[in-house]
């Protein structure tokens, strides 16, 4: 297999980029072609459009990228995802967030073993524990039902529950308060514990369960707590834990008979879909959590089985890599029109730049071609009185995609249509720009002379021209969120397998890591630091002569 720029699929579209797209405007291909939108639009159980029309893109642009896709073998290699093997091939793991939501069950194998009876017992346990603290069984040591949960993790432990327990907030059982701490900044405890010790639940998120972070802030709680009085023997029902390591738990002073576990093939930004969405049931109740799973089951399949042409996931992930690595965009918004959305950009700033953001590829080889984008966004239309004006007359090309709900949930006065109509102004004035011409019309037509015209008149034209998808959901409710995650996870997916990377490790955050652990025993003490290099050295003994 060869890769960008080498392969027959990479020179196709270099040629096609070089003679016909570097110059194409958007406007021209939408006069062109009145069946734009038509044929550039996707549907997913009529409750989700994709409208791709927006892009700089014609029908032999698609089916060049289509052709890179199948020259990459995309389809081969999600075969071979879903079927278990070990693709994840520098930690020798099988890569299976799909067995986590696989809905019908059918038989996953690892190992020569079906890995799917394992899952369905986690999701039991997962759901009778849930009820349980719904119905104030689960007591706390004086006696009292569960008012609080406070989960503490942080990356993929993190950032998943967080985003879902947002974006379907209004789905949550709001008399139990699910709180997140992440930060090992002694903040974020310090702002989230002032809790009810007797009805508050700790939630201990860790895949190895010996993340730095979270293993402090653990710590500091079962400090906290039994400093509010509770016995020692309080903490089992106080404490439980999501992770592999079972032994990490139990050394932690949790009772295996409250350790939920999961597995090694579930990478760690893809495991809120493992017992790491505990405290998403928690918050949403069992069947709002079962239709997040049965979306992005749903997804799942359409994936597996969509030709190209009507593939969602493949889709995205094919324009990106046109931006990426022909336009030379370097990185790639997401703009939620969705205030219950707001954690979604930060959550798929993880799931793709701890993916996709690699330099080797998976046989070794250094990459020959940009690979995965900065991912960044906010909802909208904050973003627009923020960094609009970047994107629609920077210097740079930054194609964004646009996602809002049909049905709002908090149906109030004109809020909805006034948020929609700035989504769709935007696409269309990011596509459609606003020529010299018109500008000068416009301040002539105001009364302005000519000199005024000729000094204002550049500083007002839009170049236009600027790629957005467009992704309109019916509503935001669990199933449909469930599938556009899954969406985004498979376009991840197919992108690091254009690009030859192996999307599911994440060997860039272990040197600091390492860093750090062997810096901390050299803040303490007085005595000046020299065994780095001048700046670090300089910045250690600064804050130690500086600190309180
Ligand atoms: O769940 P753990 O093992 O505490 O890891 C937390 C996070 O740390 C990372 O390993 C690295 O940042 C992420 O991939 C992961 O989501």
């Amino acid at each position: 297999m060869s890769f960008a720029p080498d392969s027959a699929a990479w020179k196709a579209l270099q040629e096609h980029y070089d003679a016909q797209m570097k110059q194409a405007k958007m406007r021209e291909l939408f006069a062109s072609d009145p069946a734009r939108f038509d044929k550039f639009s996707l549907g997913f159980e009529s409750k989700l459009l994709l409208d791709f029309s927006k892009n700089i893109a014609t029908d032999e642009t698609m089916r060049l990228l289509r052709a890179l896709a199948a020259e990459a073998d995309v389809s081969g290699w999600t075969r071979r995802m879903f079927a278990g093997e070990k693709i994840n091939n520098t930690e020798g793991r099988a890569v299976l967030h799909v067995a986590l939501r696989n809905r019908a069950s059918t038989p996953i194998i690892v190992d020569g073993a079906d890995v799917m009876p394992g899952v369905n017992e986690v999701l039991a346990k997962m759901e009778a524990f849930v009820n349980k603290v719904h119905a104030g069984e689960w007591k706390g040591y004086t006696g009292k039902p569960i008012t609080d949960v406070v989960n503490i993790g942080i990356g993929g432990s993190d950032l998943g529950p967080v985003m879902v327990t947002e974006a379907l907030k209004n789905y949550s059982n709001r008399a139990l308060k699910v709180h997140f701490v992440s930060n090992v900044d002694g903040t974020h405890i310090a702002e989230t514990v002032p809790l009810p010790a007797e009805s508050t639940l700790f939630i201990v998120a860790s895949k190895t369960f010996t993340t730095q972070e979270t293993m402090t802030n653990a710590h500091s709680a079962k400090a906290w707590f039994l400093a509010s009085g509770a016995p020692e023997g309080a903490v089992a029902a106080h404490f439980v834990a999501l992770s592999t390591n079972e032994q990490g738990c139990k050394a932690f002073g949790i009772d295996p008979g409250n350790m939920f576990g999961f597995w090694d093939w579930v990478g760690g930004r893809y495991s809120l879909w493992s017992a790491i969405g505990l405290p998403i049931a928690l918050a949403l109740g069992w069947a709002n959590y079962s239709a997040l799973l049965d979306g992005a089951h749903a997804m799942d399949q359409h994936f597996l089985s969509a030709p190209a042409e009507h593939n969602l996931p493949l889709t995205l992930a094919l324009l990106g890599v046109w931006y990426n690595n022909f336009f030379g965009a370097e990185t790639h918004a997401i703009l939620p029109y969705d205030q219950y959305m707001h954690r979604f950009a930060a959550y798929f700033q993880q799931g793709d730049m701890e993916s996709n953001g690699k330099y080797v590829r998976r046989d070794g080889s250094i990459v020959t071609a940009s690979t995965g984008p900065v991912i960044w966004g906010e909802p909208g239309t904050n973003g627009q009185h923020a960094f609009y004006q970047l994107i629609h007359q920077g210097t740079k090309l930054i194609p964004c995609d646009f996602f809002a709900p049909a049905q709002t949930q908090n149906p109030i006065g004109e809020h909805h249509p006034i948020l929609l109509s700035n989504f769709f102004a935007q696409t269309e004035a990011l596509m459609q720009g606003k020529s010299l011409e018109d500008v000068k019309g416009e301040l002539a037509a105001s009364g302005k002379g000519a000199e005024e015209i000729a000094a204002l008149a550049p500083h007002k034209v839009f170049e236009g021209n600027k790629p957005t998808n467009s992704i309109l959901v019916e509503k935001l409710d669990p199933r449909t969120l469930g599938a556009v995650i899954a969406m985004y996870e498979h376009k991840i997916f197919a992108q690091g397998i254009i690009w030859g990377i192996n999307s599911f490790d994440q060997w860039g955050v272990e040197l600091g890591k390492a860093l750090a652990k062997a810096i901390l025993p050299e803040l303490g003490g007085d005595a000046p630091v020299s065994s780095h290099d001048a700046s670090t050295n300089g910045l250690i003994n600064w804050y130690k002569a500086h600190r309180a």
